[in-house]
């Protein structure tokens, strides 16, 4: 590992604008075939995303995937996607009754457009397994697979047959895994995904530790082709977390898939419990995510996302916000 910095360390260099104006650039990317608005997915947790949500965001070509909490439920949501025509886009685990899941979806020809194996540490012979279970019963399913934080992790997941790679240990706004566990790419997430999408020869999703919109854009310079936020996105009114008034101001709760809350027991936790403020509709935030990836498009030269992998960049450890507060 040679150089080691994280987001609020980088400052991407401008080069000459080509457009007269930001609404000329375009933040659309593809993943599996598909094409989307943004190359940014809300988290897979149950604070996050709920149905309702998860169908907003297919109606409007927004990537979505649906966390794996409420496994009961899976089956007939992909159904009611299927039916209304949108992309089916869920999560799976690695236990013993996922691989009956998968089974099941496949024995009713339900192939889900998009799978993520979701679990804390990616890089293990239950993911490969998965991956190899997934791929033989659903081969037309794009199997994202996570999370990891090494490039022989990425090797490994993608010869195994994963079609994207998940990378972030530990650097969520709910993780306690550095503290609890001594691992992960928690101060140094923006290296790490550097350090992965140098040996990845397929799409690689940045998870966790993006604070502002401008991390997006850094997470496209070094390497990523989606970007996986959580935080960012628990705040908003159509959030499922629940919302609390204190001292007169509105916040939302938003929880750790592996906290003691989404457990139901105090066994092996490495996520917490916090709220957020409440932000007001998620359309908002999306818009403002596109206008402000629009004004990055800009200020890397180009016209299109792709503009922003190539653009020069500072490193200024942790000086950025000098104590400013952004939002
Ligand atoms: N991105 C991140 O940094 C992290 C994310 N999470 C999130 O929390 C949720 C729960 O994750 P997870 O606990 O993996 O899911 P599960 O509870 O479904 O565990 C998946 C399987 O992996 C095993 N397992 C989990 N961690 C390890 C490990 N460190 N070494 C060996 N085996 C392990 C579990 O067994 P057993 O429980 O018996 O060990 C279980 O069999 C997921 O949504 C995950 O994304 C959790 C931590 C870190
Ligand atoms: N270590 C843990 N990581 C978790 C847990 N629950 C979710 N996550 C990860 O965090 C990101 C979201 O990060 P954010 O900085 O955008 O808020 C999410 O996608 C997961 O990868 C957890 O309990 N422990």
């Amino acid at each position: 590992m040679e150089n080691v910095f994280d987001y609020e360390d980088i400052q991407l260099i401008p080069a000459k604008c080509v457009v007269k104006s930001r609404s000329e650039c375009d933040t659309s990317m593809t993943l599996g075939g598909h094409s989307f608005k943004l190359p940014v997915v809300p988290a897979n947790m149950q604070t996050v995303i709920d149905e309702n949500i998860a169908t907003y965001l297919a109606e409007n070509n927004y990537f979505y995937i649906m966390h794996r909490f409420e496994p009961a439920t899976r089956m007939d949501f992909v159904k009611k996607m299927k039916e209304r025509g949108l992309l089916a886009s869920i999560s799976a685990g690695v236990k013993g009754e996922e691989y009956e899941f998968v089974q099941q979806l496949a024995n009713e020809k339900l192939s889900p457009e998009f799978i993520t194996i979701d679990i804390a540490h990616g890089h293990s012979d239950s993911v490969i397994s998965m991956i190899k279970h997934i791929k033989q019963h659903l081969p037309e399913s794009f199997v994202i697979a996570g999370n990891v934080g090494t490039p022989e992790a990425v090797r490994e997941l993608e010869n195994a047959g994963a079609d994207a790679t998940k990378v972030g240990i530990g650097p969520g706004k709910v993780c306690i895994t550095k503290i609890k566990t001594g691992f992960g790419t928690g101060g140094w997430q923006l290296a790490a995904l550097r350090w992965c999408a140098k040996a990845a020869s397929k799409p690689i999703i940045a998870d966790g530790g993006i604070r502002t919109p401008g991390d997006i854009a850094k997470s496209i310079r070094f390497g990523a082709t989606m970007v996986m936020i959580g935080s960012l996105f628990a705040g908003h009114e159509e959030s499922p977390g629940q919302t609390v008034e204190k001292d007169g101001k509105l916040l939302k709760e938003y929880f750790g898939s592996a906290s003691e809350f989404q457990k139901g027991e105090r066994k092996n936790v490495e996520g917490k419990k916090m709220h957020v403020e409440h932000k007001g509709s998620l359309q908002d935030t999306l818009t403002e995510m596109e206008q402000d990836l629009q004004s990055a498009i800009s200020y890397a030269g180009g016209n299109k996302l792709e503009a922003i992998r190539n653009v020069d960049y500072a490193i200024v450890k942790n000086s950025i916000f000098n104590g400013d507060k952004v939002f």
